[in-house]
């Protein structure tokens, strides 16, 4: 059975990388998908955006839906202050255990719970069964049309409280049109849009950011 593109970029990872080195991993896997195989990772141009509002927003408890191949959750992993963590969503099996090992080798496995399910049903969960009070930080990177029920969701659910950072990667390509109205007409939430590139690639994407304002 031969190997998925996923499986490809994990040994890519494991053969080149630094264990334990959480930038080496990043560096690595960015490596692989702009010269060998694309991937849908959020990846360095993006992500530098993504590191900015990480450490801005500082989270103690941090959301990631859609986890993939583990990409952002190493990337926000390794901002994390002493005692913080991240729980990553991701419903796709094979994607999970890829994920899984990638942020092993990393070496932050520590800061980061996977959580393996789809998000509607993992969410409201977190309370009761992880033990979250309310999230900090968000980061929605996973089917663009769940952007919108599963912001909904996180609010029925009581955990954004005044201050919780939303972002969004990919409002322009693929695109999240429905999220952006929903969020940008939406008077409890404070929007910011930050223009760049799709992964990669030289086509232009943005990412949405939004304050919940309680
Ligand atoms: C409800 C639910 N629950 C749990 N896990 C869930 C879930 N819904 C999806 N997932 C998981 O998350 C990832 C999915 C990510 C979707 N991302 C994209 O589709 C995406 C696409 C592009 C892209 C751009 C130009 C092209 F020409 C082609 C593709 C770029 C991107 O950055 C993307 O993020 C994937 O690992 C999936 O299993
Ligand atoms: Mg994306």
């Amino acid at each position: 059975m031969n190997q998925s593109k996923e499986q490809r970029i994990l040994n890519f990872v494991l053969q080149n990388a630094v264990r334990g080195d959480p930038c080496s991993v990043l560096d690595t896997i960015d490596k692989y998908c702009s010269q060998k195989e694309w991937a849908m990772n959020v990846g360095n141009e993006k992500g530098l955006i993504l590191d900015k509002t990480v450490e801005e927003a500082n989270p103690s408890v941090a959301l990631e839906l859609g986890t993939y191949c583990g990409y952002s959750a190493v990337r926000i992993a390794r901002l994390l202050k002493a005692g913080a963590h991240l729980l990553t969503v991701e419903f796709n099996p094979e994607f999970a255990a890829i994920a899984k090992q990638m942020i092993e080798f990393a070496g932050v496995q520590d800061k980061v719970k996977l959580l393996e399910g789809p998000s509607e049903e993992i969410i409201p969960q977190l309370k009761k069964k992880y033990e979250v009070d309310t999230l900090d930080f968000v980061f929605l990177d996973h089917w663009k049309d769940r952007y919108t029920p599963d912001t909904i969701l996180l609010q029925e659910c009581n955990l954004l409280r005044k201050g919780s950072v939303l972002l969004a990667d990919n409002v322009i390509v693929p695109g999240a049109p429905e999220f952006l109205n929903y969020i940008r007409n939406n008077p409890h939430f404070q929007c910011t849009n930050y223009p760049s590139h799709l992964e990669y690639m030289k086509v232009e994407d943005a990412m949405e950011k939004a304050v919940f304002l309680g």
